[in-house]
């Protein structure tokens, strides 16, 4: 140790009396004759006072740092032990430390005292998270120290808050695939503040989003835009330049026309538009038998089913047994409305599709769907993922016991049969074909259902009619290409690929509507018993 360091070591006081003593024996060397050896001196002239203090003073900090480290390991250990009770969800700087880099999701949905800390910091510790939920907060703006989550964020959800525009920092987060600011005040869809190399899935149902910037066409890799419930006069022809655009929900806004070019967009299979004056006329009114509510009984304790739009009961109407789909208060759903759903679903008249018995009113308003009860029903498809985006997550698990050859067949030719009738003879697009929307039942008949992204749309006007009908031809074609890859121990692909390539082609108009499709069906020898 140098000498600067003992010093140090009995305190800043010592110096000048020490260095005073060295001088004067400085002094006496040069005029008295021999030296005396500087450290013999120093150590024969400390006080037995300074070596006590200096003792005690390594004891304490010794006995500190003892205490520090079990301080820490106890809080450690209280922590782990109470299994994260104690961490408050909403405040950040409560967050289990030690599992801070781990963590892939943060939900932090709902929070009565949100604090957002502009805190790079604070933000950089969160280095794996994929999906951050911050609904129903509302918040107004993000902090920029936000942008340290951009290396793995993936998924944001800002829905039910009072954003007016998209935070400056969201363009930052190079990663981000899928964004939902559904519920909030927002009034125009830019690209400007959005991630554009990267977002996939925008999510903008219920604002007051009036104007479509032009520069939407940067969003190039969108696949899914959901637009529904909000303000809109007309939609940018700069749209059509999305070209990896699959799923388009407008419904519920103030449309009078749809770009021809963006109906046609290549890849487009899934598209609502009820709700919009552009086809007003054109959707059926008062077609509903209206069924008063004490002539129904509603077993609530038997759910059939739930979706995002409602919950389906079992329930009985005079002696029979029904299905009473009972929608949410103040639905605004993603694909359409509730009213638009009651009243196409009670035009449909086909074995195929499952039709309404009537309407259940209260108040002057529609709230309940009565239907048909299918015995032993399941869907065959489970819902689209975050991963899968606009294509079903897979076979649904129950399905899987009555899957055979004949059955996948006779989904193919029953589904095609139900939109060749609803196209065909009642002007009308389902908008959401897919497995999951396709109910077997107990008999093994298969059923297209659910009609919250319906619309009816012109007849009459022959080339719009046209490019609606082949929209859905596309989404029939991923149905069948679902059900190839999900099946293709029971089924073989090869028969189809002819159909399958045309209906899948990118040039809208050059795809076989469904009466062209039926027709090529029939004549496959595998679909020979089915189809006569
Ligand atoms: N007529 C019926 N008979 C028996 N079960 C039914 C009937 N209609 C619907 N279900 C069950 O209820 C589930 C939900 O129905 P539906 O798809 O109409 O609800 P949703 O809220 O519109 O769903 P989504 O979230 O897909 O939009 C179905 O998957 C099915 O299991």
């Amino acid at each position: 140790m140098s000498d600067e360091g003992s010093s140090s070591l009995f305190g800043e006081e010592s110096m000048p009396e020490d260095n005073m003593e060295m001088r004067q024996r400085r002094v006496r060397t040069t005029q008295m004759g021999d030296p005396v050896p500087r450290r013999v001196e120093r150590k024969q002239t400390k006080p037995a006072a300074e070596w006590t203090k200096a003792i005690i003073m390594s004891f304490a900090a010794l006995a500190g740092f003892v205490v520090f480290t079990l301080r820490k390991k106890a809080t450690y250990l209280a922590r782990k032990g109470s299994d994260f009770k104690t961490f408050d969800k909403c405040n950040l700087a409560t967050y289990p430390v030690w599992k801070l880099d781990e963590a892939e999701e943060l939900n932090m949905s709902k929070c009565e005292h949100m604090n957002l800390p502009d805190d790079i910091e604070v933000w950089s510790r969160f280095k794996s998270v994929k999906k951050l939920d911050l609904n129903s907060n509302s918040l107004t703006d993000l902090p920029s120290a936000m942008e340290a989550l951009a290396p793995s964020l993936e998924i944001l959800f800002l829905s039910e808050n009072k954003f007016t525009k998209v935070p400056d920092v969201i363009k930052k987060m190079t990663k981000l695939r899928v964004l939902s600011m559904r519920g909030n005040l927002l009034t125009e869809l830019t690209s400007e503040n959005l991630p554009v190399a990267s977002l996939v899935w925008l999510i903008l149902t219920n604002n007051n989003i009036g104007n479509i910037s032009s520069n939407v066409n940067n969003l190039t890799h969108l696949r899914k835009l959901m637009l529904s419930h909000n303000s809109l006069h007309e939609i940018p022809l700069e749209l059509h330049e999305c070209k990896d655009l699959e799923l388009i929900r407008l419904a519920d806004n103030n449309l009078e026309t749809i770009p021809r070019e963006v109906l046609s967009l290549p890849r487009l299979g899934w598209i609502s538009l009820s709700g919009n004056p552009i086809f007003k006329s054109k959707t059926p009114k008062n077609s509903e038998k209206i069924i008063k509510e004490n002539d129904i009984e509603i077993n609530k304790s038997k759910i059939l089913g739930q979706g995002a739009s409602g919950i389906v009961f079992s329930g009985t109407y005079q002696d029979q047994d029904v299905a009473v789909k009972v929608f949410k208060e103040q639905s605004k759903g993603s694909d359409g409305n509730a009213e638009d759903e009651m009243s196409i679903n009670s035009v449909v008249d086909n074995p195929y599709a499952i039709s309404a018995i009537g309407v259940v009113e209260n108040n002057g308003k529609k709230k309940m769907l009565v239907m048909k009860l299918l015995k032993g029903t399941s869907p065959l498809g489970k819902v689209p993922s975050f991963d899968t985006v606009t294509r079903d997550a897979g076979p649904a698990p129950l399905s899987q016991k009555i899957i055979n050859k004949e059955v996948l067949l006779t989904t193919i030719w029953n589904v095609a049969s139900a939109l060749e009738y609803i196209h065909g003879s009642i002007g009308v697009s389902h908008g959401d074909i897919y497995l999951h929307n396709v109910l077997i039942d107990g008999d093994k008949v298969s059923r297209i259902s659910d009609w919250g992204a319906s619309f009816a749309y012109d007849l009459d006007d022959a080339e719009q009619a046209e490019l609606i009908e082949k929209i859905e031809v596309l989404a029939f074609g991923r149905l069948i290409q679902d059900i190839l890859s999900w099946h293709s121990k029971v089924i073989e692909g090869e028969p189809f690929k002819g159909l399958l390539d045309d209906i899948l082609q990118p040039e809208i108009t050059e795809r076989p509507g469904f009466k062209a499709i039926k027709d090529r069906l029939a004549l496959m020898p595998e679909m020979s018993e089915i189809a006569g």
